[in-house]
């Protein structure tokens, strides 16, 4: 007998579990309907306490934010005792797992995963979000390799907007920024610049710019910010990682000139995207079909009620579907038994 039996009746099924964090753990299921996977992740809410807040902080962002390179939310179910929220599943695991398995990446491979990072950050920062926990475990591949960023329970929307300053101390220190580290108010966009730095070095040279078993030595270093140049990195990269893992966040690179950076665009032609994406809001005629034709119900309807986005079960079979339309996949829904 499955331990989630709201799962199941919701219409999903369990499979191994993926990934466990700090509110609970993520879990890989199939949507029985689309028989597409999703990963679901679990949490206790009599376990979570003063960490409530965070869940419904996430949830409230995801349900705002609709980008190419961070992780869709599909469906929120709670219950008295759990909430479960159901998410893209990215078949391609840990973007750190890639690194380790190829030990480091070349530099314009780096350039390729580090540019829908910058598309991705630009975006949140554009709609006045702040990640503060970005790190190679934060992002994750797709089955074609497109980089998704997950775990939005650190985030913050600065009431002030993004010019306003933040105090909690939050993340990973290995990834944190000093003034994060040091507790003095800080800006979420110049956090996440940092991060992106540490993420960018370990793309390009396989480890880590500040590492300590010893969380002082840890945090003497970050606030030192000295860290090793390998050979192989490129006078150009040495450059662009110096502006980002720079002590002083007021003489740190901004993310209006990382977008156009010289090395971000080597290759490439131009700067990465970073306009507003709400593909996902589209009205899909075919998709609507389909849902139409298996509750019976006019594709008005259906859509006047998927339109309202409440992150229901339709909301869920609506988006699946789009992603089964996306990936050439046959739009049928499971008969009813
Ligand atoms: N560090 C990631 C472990 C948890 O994995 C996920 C978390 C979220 C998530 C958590 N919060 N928000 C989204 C969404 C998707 C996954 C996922 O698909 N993981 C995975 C897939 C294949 C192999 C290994 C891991």
């Amino acid at each position: 007998m499955s331990r989630y039996p709201t799962l199941r009746s919701c219409g999903y099924e369990l499979d191994r579990t993926i990934g466990t964090g700090g509110f609970g753990k993520v879990k890989l299921a199939t949507h029985t309907l689309t028989g597409e996977k999703v990963a679901i992740k679990i949490m206790d809410k009599t376990k979570l306490g003063k960490d409530l807040p965070r869940v419904k902080l996430e949830i409230s962002a995801l349900k705002n934010l609709s980008h190419p390179n961070i992780c869709k939310l599909y469906q929120v179910i709670e219950t008295e005792s759990h909430c479960y929220v159901v998410m893209e599943y990215c078949s391609g695991g840990e973007l750190f797992d890639h690194i380790v398995e190829k030990s480091r990446l070349s530099e314009m491979e780096s350039r390729m995963f580090f540019r829908q990072i910058i598309s991705a950050v630009s975006y949140l920062h554009d709609n006045g979000y702040a990640h503060r926990d970005l790190k190679p475990e934060n992002v994750l591949l797709d089955r074609e390799q497109n980089l998704k960023i997950i775990d939005f329970g650190l985030c913050a929307k600065p009431q002030g907007g993004m010019d306003s300053l933040l105090l909690t101390s939050c993340g990973s220190p290995t990834y944190a920024a000093p003034e994060l580290i040091q507790g003095v108010k800080y800006h979420g966009s110049e956090v996440d610049i940092w991060s992106m730095g540490v993420i960018l070095y370990a793309l390009l040279c396989g480890c880590l710019p500040f590492e300590s078993d010893n969380i002082d030595e840890l945090f003497k270093k970050i606030l030192k910010g000295k860290y090793i140049e390998p050979g192989w990195l490129s006078s150009g990269s040495k450059r662009l990682l110096r502006r980002m893992l720079c002590v002083d966040p007021l003489k740190r690179i901004r993310i209006s000139e990382l977008i156009n950076d010289p090395w971000i665009s080597l290759g490439f032609g131009c700067p990465p995207s970073t306009t507003n994406h709400n593909v996902d809001r589209c009205k899909d005629i075919e998709c609507l079909e389909v849902i139409s034709q298996y509750c019976e119900i006019d594709k008005e309807i259906i859509w006047s009620r998927i339109s309202k986005w409440k992150y229901d079960s339709e909301t869920a079979t609506y988006l699946l579907l789009l992603n089964k339309k996306k990936y050439g996949a046959p739009l049928v829904l499971k008969k009813k038994e």
